[in-house]
């Protein structure tokens, strides 16, 4: 998986340097046209898993190396393979025989020799150098220091859990669209499909192994959808009925906006600041057999705004989206402490903002990604300050069907089910 190797370093590479995966990851992909679609795999696995423990392999790497290596792409491929030699599936001896392949790929003639020196330093002094570096708590949990200090601060019965269940694999679950099938229906073709799955309860069924949509009973027919569990609580805590008008004003890829339109009758705005995702949008409400309104527009600003107030809104807003780090792993390495400040900043305006459009008894539903809580619980209370016609929910999560834990009102922690994410429901009177 030589091929592999080098696109995921590509992409690691990218990343270390400031680029979300989201992009590094396609751009990656493009530089090596003759991947095959098992080699493509591979690369995206590599990537994940680096970028999932790069503390850690960061760490061997200085312990390894006199002086930082000089090549962006010689030190990502570094990276790469002592990852794979760390937690990886790969023998030894291929992860090594590969990785100094690859390196001589990297136009760098001293690539081969320093990529062989290094790796079968770390065989021989694994052990050594184990005691050395996992001394470091950035080590031990590959996060930023500054991640662990403010979870331990804010959650200290619950860190280290979040901690660890963010280095796992995501679950893959699936929403039933109640207007198309059952969920005992669905659940029966799964069966005759022969996929393992667990019922979460509600519309939730969660896989036991991921696996590519397409291949999902009537996924192309538009009978389930992709979506964590933790977000579906959206539609329930919103509580839409037929007839209401209804904004979704961070909407794309649209998930909470088909699971509205699933639950009733609504006449939905489907906005987004972002027109290029608002393509997204389009599809799954076409896949789905759904309608909306979808426009591009910005929620701290009214231009988009025809004046008449909406019955209920969602406000699933930009966040640090540090609830969903194990599907975004990359994002423990590109956020840093002060981006928290220019989060809020911005959620705060989009709150302020969409309050006037908002019927009197209207419902607004403010939900992150995020379990820090400068946008969470922090948040609402300065809103809840500041304006005075508005009352907050108590929100209530089925725990019976739901396994979660609370350290906060409205606050999921993220568990092997389901991802973290933050609700808080606000009424205007
Ligand atoms: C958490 S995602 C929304 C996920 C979506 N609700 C779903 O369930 O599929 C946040 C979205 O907010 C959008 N966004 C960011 N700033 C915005 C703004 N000022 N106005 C409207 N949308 C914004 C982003 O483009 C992104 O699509």
């Amino acid at each position: 998986m030589q091929v592999a190797q080098i696109i995921a370093a590509h992409a690691v590479a990218e990343v270390l340097s400031g680029h979300n995966l989201t992009v590094s990851m396609p751009k990656a992909l493009r530089k090596v046209r003759s991947a095959t679609p098992q080699q493509q795999a591979a690369a995206q696995d590599y990537s994940y898993l680096t970028l999932r423990f790069y503390a850690e392999s960061a760490a061997y790497l200085a312990a390894l190396t006199p002086k930082p290596v000089s090549d962006s792409r010689v030190q990502a491929l570094l990276l790469v393979a002592l990852s794979q030699l760390l937690h990886g599936q790969d023998d030894d001896f291929t992860v090594v025989n590969q990785a100094v392949e690859a390196a001589g790929t990297t136009g760098q003639r001293w690539a081969k020799g320093l990529v062989n020196a290094v790796l079968r330093n770390f065989l021989r002094q694994r052990e050594a150098l184990q005691a050395e570096v996992s001394q470091h708590e950035e080590v031990h949990w590959n996060y930023p220091q500054w991640w662990i200090a403010l979870l331990r601060q804010q959650y200290p019965d619950h860190w280290q859990a979040m901690l660890a269940v963010g280095n796992e694999h995501p679950p893959m679950t699936l929403r039933v669209n109640l207007r198309k099938t059952s969920v005992p229906a669905y659940l029966q073709a799964l069966q005759e499909a022969g996929i393992a799955v667990t019922h979460l309860g509600s519309a939730a069924i969660q896989l036991q192994q991921p696996m590519p949509v397409h291949k999902l009973p009537g996924f192309d027919l538009g009978w389930v959808s992709v979506q964590d569990a933790g977000a579906q609580w959206a539609a329930p805590l919103l509580d839409v009925a037929p007839g209401m008008r209804v904004l979704d004003a961070c909407s794309a890829p649209g998930g909470k906006t088909c699971q509205l339109l699933e639950t009733a009758d609504v006449d939905l705005i489907s906005l987004d600041l972002e027109a290029d995702r608002l393509q997204r949008v389009h599809e799954n409400l076409q896949r789905l057999g759904l309608q909306a309104q979808v426009v591009a527009g910005n929620a701290t600003t009214t231009d988009w705004f025809d004046g008449r107030p909406f019955d209920r809104i969602l406000a699933d807003v930009p966040c640090s989206a540090s609830g969903i780090v194990r599907r975004h792993v990359d994002m423990k390495w590109l956020r840093r402490p002060e981006d928290l400040a220019t989060f809020a900043h911005t959620q705060a305006q989009i709150l302020s903002n969409l309050w006037q459009m908002l019927a009197k008894g209207g419902k607004l539903l403010y939900v992150t990604c995020s379990v820090f809580q400068q946008e969470n619980e922090m948040q609402i209370q300065q809103f809840l300050t500041s304006h005075a016609d508005a009352t907050r929910v108590a929100v209530q999560f089925d725990a019976a069907l739901l396994p979660c834990t609370h350290a906060a009102p409205g606050q999921l922690l993220p568990v092997a089910a389901h991802d973290g994410l933050f609700y808080a429901l606000l009424q205007k009177h």
